[in-house]
């Protein structure tokens, strides 16, 4: 394994992006309070000296009274004790200089300052006249950023470079930022001989350490201002995540039938929806995420190839009206992350290809979805939009390296054969292959190290719904969003006649996506389905003006009186009634509006984002 690199914990930052890069955050950190116990090295060398002196003393006052011998007889023990003393002292000092060339060590590490910041306290130090500590407590600053994946068993590599001794994480205190590793191949007392049998031990450590079923955590308020979307726990117990505000924003899952791809990706679309982002979904098995249909800000989940291929058009649309946003002025920051989940991503570019060569289109239309995807993978992140893909295999041709490298972060559930890991993590390809254990997966944020995790398990709404599952319902209540920010969408096609494969591609590529059910539609919930407690005035505000129609972003300079607009959280949907310059400032605009709970008024810049809506019915 490689050790982990400072600079990918920095990138890991899980607030949203920040376009200044640069990091004071040691600017008020104070140096560590070293553990203090037993006797330095100094005292027990004075000690030895001052028992030295005491028995040369002794003999003297003794060889005085005409006592030579007896004078000899104490003195022998007397100085063996003072030159165990002296021997003592030197190990501890041999010692302390051992963790001392740690803590240096760990300081590039950790990307702390310097060794003060840390405090290693090593406890039973076993084999050989110096030896090495079985336990290592490391506190570390509260600005070292311990939140990627595997950081614990970074840590524990570094420690194992430097001492040559293999370490695993005995626990991780996130909180008190305390790190505690130990040597598993050794019981008291004796070290085991063989290194593979050691190895072997140190993997079975880790193996205990997952555990095989961890239901999703309720995020909390500060969870839900990240960006970091929790997938599961590494042995130590750290939450591990995926960071849509690292370099490359986008998720790739991989893993066999059955290895746990439907329940990670519900976890996905259920964190982001919590979040208040929209949630797209292409449902190429059609019914694997049915069951996040009515979740609140679940948008869409297309389950026929002709919505799907309309709903891949729109996001891949969705991003190119974004980046003529920001062409414009507008900033990064001010778009909301849109999450599209491209389910079996594989058999649904097959199935884009047969489509289009039944419809008799070009070869550049039959890779329709693999362009787009590309597309989205490349530019989708510099505004905002964020693709979840899901395969089965590692090795699919349709993973080209490009790809990989747009990918921040991997999840690969379930086993891989060697040659395949050994393509996907390269060099840092974990030694511990995945347990054959559902949701067990090994997954890589960016460069960093491969490491060993549990997915949480998040139940199925519809599932829990029907098998009236106490618990999974109870825990779906806390995960539920309190405020629809998004409303379902529906495609909405052309009345153009589409009774051939060709014309019906056509249809297809004109489709845009409306608010609400379409026509069709039956026994679904409505999408104002909001936790009921605390958000609910909201949503049935909402639900006054949001009916049929469709919503797009533009910049608040195109705002005009009549507009309905969504300017911020606080106001929600409101009637824009009148536009002003602002006098002496020719970058701003103040705005005069109307809502369901009352007027206000504004100032905001001409360039900023907004997302308006097209209402179909006149409601106002
Ligand atoms: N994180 C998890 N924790 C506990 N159990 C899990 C977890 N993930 C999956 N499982 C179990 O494994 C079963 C299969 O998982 P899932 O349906 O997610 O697999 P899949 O990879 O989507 O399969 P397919 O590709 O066939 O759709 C689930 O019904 C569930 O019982």
């Amino acid at each position: 394994m490689a050790p982990h690199d400072p600079a990918d914990t920095f990138a890991a930052a899980s607030g949203p992006p920040d376009a200044d890069g640069s990091d004071d955050r040691f600017a008020s950190a104070r140096p560590a309070e070293p553990t203090i116990k037993g006797f330095t090295p100094w005292q027990l060398a004075a000690s030895a000296v001052g028992v030295v002196f005491l028995a040369v003393s002794m003999w003297a006052i003794l060889a005085a009274l005409d006592e030579p011998d007896i004078g000899v007889l104490f003195l022998l023990p007397t100085l063996a004790c003072a030159g165990a003393l002296y021997a003592v002292s030197v190990r501890r000092r041999l010692r302390q200089n051992a963790v001392t060339d740690l803590a240096e060590a760990l300081v590039r590490h950790l990307g702390v300052p310097d060794a003060s910041y840390l405090d290693i306290d090593a406890r039973q130090w076993q084999g050989g006249w110096v030896g090495v500590p079985h336990v290592l407590n490391i506190q570390y600053p509260t600005e070292v950023d311990d939140s990627a994946p595997g950081w614990a068993a970074g840590v524990a590599e570094a420690v194992h470079l430097q001492l040559d001794e293999q370490y695993t994480v005995g626990r991780h205190n996130v909180r008190g930022h305390r790190l505690t590793l130990r040597d598993p191949t050794r019981s008291a007392g004796s070290l085991t001989p063989e290194p593979a049998a050691r190895a072997e031990r140190a993997r079975d450590a880790v193996r205990r350490a997952l555990p095989d079923h961890i239901a999703r955590p309720v995020p909390t308020q500060a969870d839900l201002s990240s960006w970091l979307l929790p997938l599961g726990v590494d042995a130590s117990g750290t939450r591990v995540g995926w960071n849509l505000a690292a370099p490359q924003g986008h998720l790739l899952v991989l893993g066999r039938s059955g290895a746990g791809k439907r329940v990670l990706l519900t976890g996905i679309a259920v964190e982001a929806a919590a979040r208040g982002w929209p949630v797209w979904i292409i449902d190429h098995r059609r019914v694997d995420l049915l069951g996040v249909r009515d979740w609140p800000n679940v948008q869409i989940v297309a389950s026929t190839l002709d919505d799907q291929i309309v709903v891949l058009n729109q996001a891949w649309r969705e991003m190119e009206g974004r980046v003529a946003l920001i062409e414009s002025g507008s900033s990064r920051s001010e778009l909301e992350p849109l999450v599209v989940v491209v389910h079996h991503f594989r058999e649904f570019a097959t199935a884009v290809a047969d489509a289009a060569n039944r419809a008799g289109q070009s070869a550049a239309a039959a890779s329709l979805a693999h362009d787009r995807v590309t597309d989205l993978l490349r530019h989708g992140r510099q505004v905002n939009v964020y693709l979840v893909l899901s395969m089965q295999r590692a090795d699919d041709p349709l993973l080209r390296d490009e790809h990989r490298d747009d990918v921040g972060t991997v999840v690969a559930l379930g086993r891989l054969d060697s040659r395949v890991a050994s393509a996907l993590w390269g060099s840092d390809r974990p030694t511990e292959p995945a347990e054959p254990v559902p949701g067990r997966a090994t997954v890589q944020s960016g460069d960093a190290t491969p490491a060993l995790i549990q997915c949480y398990w998040t139940p199925d709404p519809r599932e829990a719904r029907r098998v009236n599952d106490e618990q999974d319902l109870y825990l779906l209540d806390a995960l539920r969003p309190s405020v629809v920010t998004h409303p379902v969408l529906h495609v909405q096609r052309s009345r153009a006649l589409a009774d051939s494969p060709e014309a019906s591609w056509r249809v297809n590529l004109n489709a845009d996506l409306a608010e609400g059910y379409s026509a069709g539609t039956s026994g679904l919930a409505d999408w104002s389905r909001a936790r009921s407690s605390g958000g609910g005035s909201a949503a049935a505000a909402s639900t006054q003006v949001e009916t049929a129609g469709w919503s797009e972003m533009i910049m608040v300079s195109q705002l005009q009186a009549g507009s309905l607009a969504r300017l911020d959280d606080d106001t929600g949907w409101v009637i824009i009634e009148q536009v002003e310059p602002v006098q002496n400032d020719g970058t701003k605009l103040q705005l005069h509006w109307r809502g369901n709970d009352g007027a206000g008024s504004q100032v905001v810049s001409r360039t900023r984002a907004v997302r308006i809506r097209h209402l179909s019915d006149g409601i106002y």
